[in-house]
């Protein structure tokens, strides 16, 4: 199946289903907000994790393995917030044909798998600080409108679970981890992000306070959550019974923090920079960055080119770059050009009988279509350029786009226009709950209620007599159960 049936700025909702399948990242499943994950989907997956597992490592983070189910009685420890959750929680009752004594909860997240035994493990403060993360799985079973790696039933992530003796270093480690997850999203995934506190409303009602990560998709003019991280202050050591011995032989409370990244960040780099031909991706996170295509002519050399397209590939990946050939002779060239592109391949190099004579390869960006030709003793450190332009034009496009959609308002009047422009809206802020819940009832419509998604900690200056005392916050079309960690 060649091109796509849906256009991204007609149809945004059918066309982003056309590409997570016809760049054959994702396949559908016979159960409704499931799906498989394919290799293209797991290899960028995995090419962040590479990113993010080091960078922790340097923040003494060590790998754990926590079981995926809880029992009622523990999941129920934090009944306070859970209520709000408690529809989600997914659980097996039964093994065969017989029922199980006491219904077991497949973890939604994973607090009440882990406390009890950070309870056990911490005795003093030479336990401290504890540093736990895990890659898994998580089941949340959500009703409203599932999507490929933006909202699903189950999902993988990582969740980062951590105390420490005191509160300035839980404090500390908050704004590390929400900087690697800036970097993922604008190094790697190329795709802008505010950082920022979440109001009183939408943050993790089980902890102190929320930072988070915040896109915007322009297309559906909806912001959506990056990443979360939390400082649970000493809630859960609270409920847990998460204490230390300190210096002075008093018993203290930990204070602690827990954040999470999730295949969210794939969908949402997919919508910022895919267009009509299918997936464009960032370098940094494709798979395949160069794709190198024979192009034979009736009585060509074959055996030369294809000779060419080997030697080529062998080059590029002896200098780092992820290269591959496809000299399948099935296909026609035009047919391998629309297939690469479909998938994102941020560059092509064509290897024709010219070419070959020429000593000289073309390459064509997927970006933005342009067409270069190189002499091959050139070749690895002009890739390298390319590759790289490719990557800041990407983040440059979408950060110009993402900006084109804020809007500056200091009224009502003006919020609610704005809101139904599809704008990303920066409005003073009193952060006052019961105004919250206000503003989103009022704005209930066809567009979804307005929600906050954060109070940027880059503020713009606020003139004189605006009603604030917290700063702006931006505010955006809701996406509801928008937060996925
Ligand atoms: O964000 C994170 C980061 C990683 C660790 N967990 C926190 C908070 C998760 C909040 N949450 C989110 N959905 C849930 C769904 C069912 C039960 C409980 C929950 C729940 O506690």
């Amino acid at each position: 199946k060649l091109g796509m049936a849906y256009r991204k700025d007609d149809n945004f909702g059918e066309w982003y289903s056309e590409v997570v399948v016809n760049s054959e990242m994702i396949e559908y499943y016979d159960i409704s907000g499931c799906y498989i994950l394919r290799p293209w989907a797991m290899e960028i997956w995995e090419l962040m994790k590479e990113f993010f597992d080091a960078e922790i490592k340097k923040l003494k983070l060590k790998p754990y393995y926590f079981p995926l189910f809880v029992t009622e009685n523990v999941l129920q420890k934090e009944k306070d917030h859970i209520e709000g959750f408690a529809p989600e929680v997914a659980w097996v009752t039964k093994s065969g044909k017989s029922d199980l004594e006491a219904p077991i909860a497949i973890r939604p997240t994973s607090e009440t798998v882990m406390y009890p035994y950070f309870s056990k493990w911490i005795r003093s403060h030479r336990d401290l600080p504890l540093r736990c993360n895990q890659w898994c799985n998580v089941v949340r079973w959500e009703f409203s409108n599932p999507t490929p790696f933006i909202r699903s039933r189950e999902f993988l992530w990582q969740e980062g679970h951590t105390a420490f003796a005191n509160k300035e270093e839980a404090d500390e480690e908050v704004l590390q981890i929400l900087e690697l997850y800036r970097r993922i999203y604008e190094e790697f995934l190329a795709v802008p992000v505010s950082k920022g506190r979440k109001s009183e409303v939408e943050k993790f009602a089980g902890g102190l306070y929320t930072t988070s990560v915040e896109a915007f998709i322009p297309n559906t003019g909806r912001g959506i959550q990056g990443a979360t991280s939390h400082c649970l202050g000493q809630n859960f050591a609270k409920m847990f019974d998460i204490t230390f011995e300190n210096e002075k032989g008093v018993r203290e409370m930990v204070w602690q923090n827990s954040w999470a990244y999730t295949t969210r960040s794939i969908g949402v780099m997919v919508m910022t920079h895919g267009d009509d031909k299918g997936l464009v991706l960032p370098p940094k996170v494709a798979p395949i960055q160069v794709i190198v295509i024979s192009v034979p002519y009736k009585d060509a050399d074959t055996t030369a080119i294809k000779g060419a397209c080997e030697s080529t590939v062998y080059t590029l990946n002896q200098s780092g770059i992820r290269a591959d050939q496809d000299t399948r002779e099935n296909y026609s060239p035009g047919w391998k050009y629309s297939h690469w592109e479909m998938k994102g391949v941020p560059l092509r190099i064509e290897i024709g009988p010219k070419d070959l004579a020429n000593k000289q390869v073309r390459i064509v960006r997927r970006d933005n279509g342009a067409k270069v030709d190189i002499p091959v003793t050139n070749l690895v450190e002009d890739v390298k350029v390319l590759l790289d332009e490719i990557q800041k034009n990407l983040f440059k496009t979408a950060q110009e786009r993402r900006d084109a959609c804020v809007q500056v308002v200091s009224s009502w009047d003006e919020f609610t226009t704005a809101l139904n422009n599809k704008r990303l809206i920066l409005a003073p802020w009193c952060d006052e709950e019961e105004v919250e819940k206000d503003v989103k009832a009022r704005t209930k419509g066809e567009l979804g209620a307005a929600k906050t998604l954060c109070t940027p900690f880059e503020q713009p200056e606020l003139p004189e007599g605006l009603r604030s005392d917290e700063g702006r916050s931006k505010a955006s079309g809701a996406e509801r159960n928008q937060n996925q960690a």
